[in-house]
């Protein structure tokens, strides 16, 4: 069999959708040139339930959306003592209640541990059930330290580490987190699928 025949051919490259900033810049440090992809600025419904469930349905959005191949991901922190909340709704309590905030909701329990998790979704097309890939950090919720340049770095702390998230050189943060361990089973899929894309030039 011819290796030609094996490819999966799409019509254009993966258009990675996503309306924060933070999260594409991330993306491209850590795919580097491994996988080409556009981007679009699009600001996705924040959707309820599941990690994976919400993440394969913001494909199936962005698809739609683009009538293309997308990536998407959703990004949760999951407090343990909390029994993971606010999980997929961190966004909403980061922005109502602060770093201050989400570190007072644990100030009942003895247990500040939590993890972070990454869920990223490829839906090759509008009609085609997208894959999920997962990634995950454990760390504990402290008061924030480090720059607050991207959302909740400042109040994660690493298993393993004295340092936040926001503390932590990017090269280190990368080695690590949630982003990168779900973005390495992404580069393994497209590695092993072989995937051709269709270029206008
Ligand atoms: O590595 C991270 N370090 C710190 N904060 C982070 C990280 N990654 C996402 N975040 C924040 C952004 C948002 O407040 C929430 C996730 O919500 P989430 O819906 O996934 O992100 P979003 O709405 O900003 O962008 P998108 O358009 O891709 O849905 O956690
Ligand atoms: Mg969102």
């Amino acid at each position: 069999m011819s290796s030609s025949s094996r490819m999966v051919r799409l019509p254009r490259p993966v258009t990675f959708v996503t309306g924060n900033a933070k999260k594409l810049e991330e993306t491209r440090a850590i795919l580097g040139p491994s996988i080409p992809f556009q981007s679009l600025k699009l600001d996705l419904p924040e959707l309820q339930g599941e990690p994976e469930e919400i993440s394969k349905e913001k494909a199936r959005l962005a698809a739609a959306e683009v009538n293309g191949p997308v990536l998407v991901e959703d990004t949760c922190l999951c407090f343990n003592a909390l029994n993971g909340l606010p999980g997929p709704y961190i966004k909403w309590f980061l922005q109502k209640t602060g770093h201050e905030g989400l570190n007072n909701l644990l100030k009942a329990y003895d247990d500040k541990s939590a993890y972070a998790l990454c869920v990223f979704s490829l839906a090759l097309g509008p009609h085609v059930e997208p894959v999920t890939f997962v990634g995950k950090t454990e760390g504990k919720i402290v008061p924030a330290r480090g720059p607050a340049n991207f959302g909740w770095d400042p109040i994660f702390q690493p298993d393993g580490y004295e340092l936040t998230y926001a503390e932590m050189p990017i090269e280190e943060k990368h080695k690590i987190s949630h982003r990168s361990r779900a973005l390495a089973l992404v580069k393994a899929h497209f590695a092993a699928a072989n995937y051709a894309f269709q270029t206008n030039d």
